[in-house]
């Protein structure tokens, strides 16, 4: 059972993740990432996924030509978990490769 960050451990994960946004509706991360074009964003998605499938941790995202809208979040804690921090490092790597 993955347990939802507390206030303290959801703060602190902010902290690191400077870049993300802090949803409070759906207790998420969310950040934009835009490429050069279509085939980059394509790209960024696809390597994602793998990343995704392989955590077994999904995002909820969106793709418009060369943008990529991302949000993280546990369906099973009902919110903000562990999983959700580690997915947007792996993210922000793939995204700065
Ligand atoms: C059965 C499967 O392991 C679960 O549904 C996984 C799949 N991917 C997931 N992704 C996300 N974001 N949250 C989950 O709770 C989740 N659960």
């Amino acid at each position: 059972m993955v347990e939802q960050l507390n206030e303290g451990e959801r703060a602190a994960a902010l902290d690191r993740l400077g870049e993300w946004d802090y949803d409070e509706a759906r207790d998420a991360l969310t950040r934009s990432f835009l490429f050069a074009d279509f085939p980059e964003a394509f790209a960024f998605m696809t390597r994602v996924a793998l990343l995704a499938e392989k955590a077994d941790h999904h995002p909820e995202w969106s793709n418009v030509w060369n943008r990529v809208d991302i949000l993280l979040t546990t369906h099973d804690a009902g919110g903000l978990s562990a999983r959700d921090v580690r997915m947007a490092e792996a993210i922000d790597r793939v995204a700065a490769s």
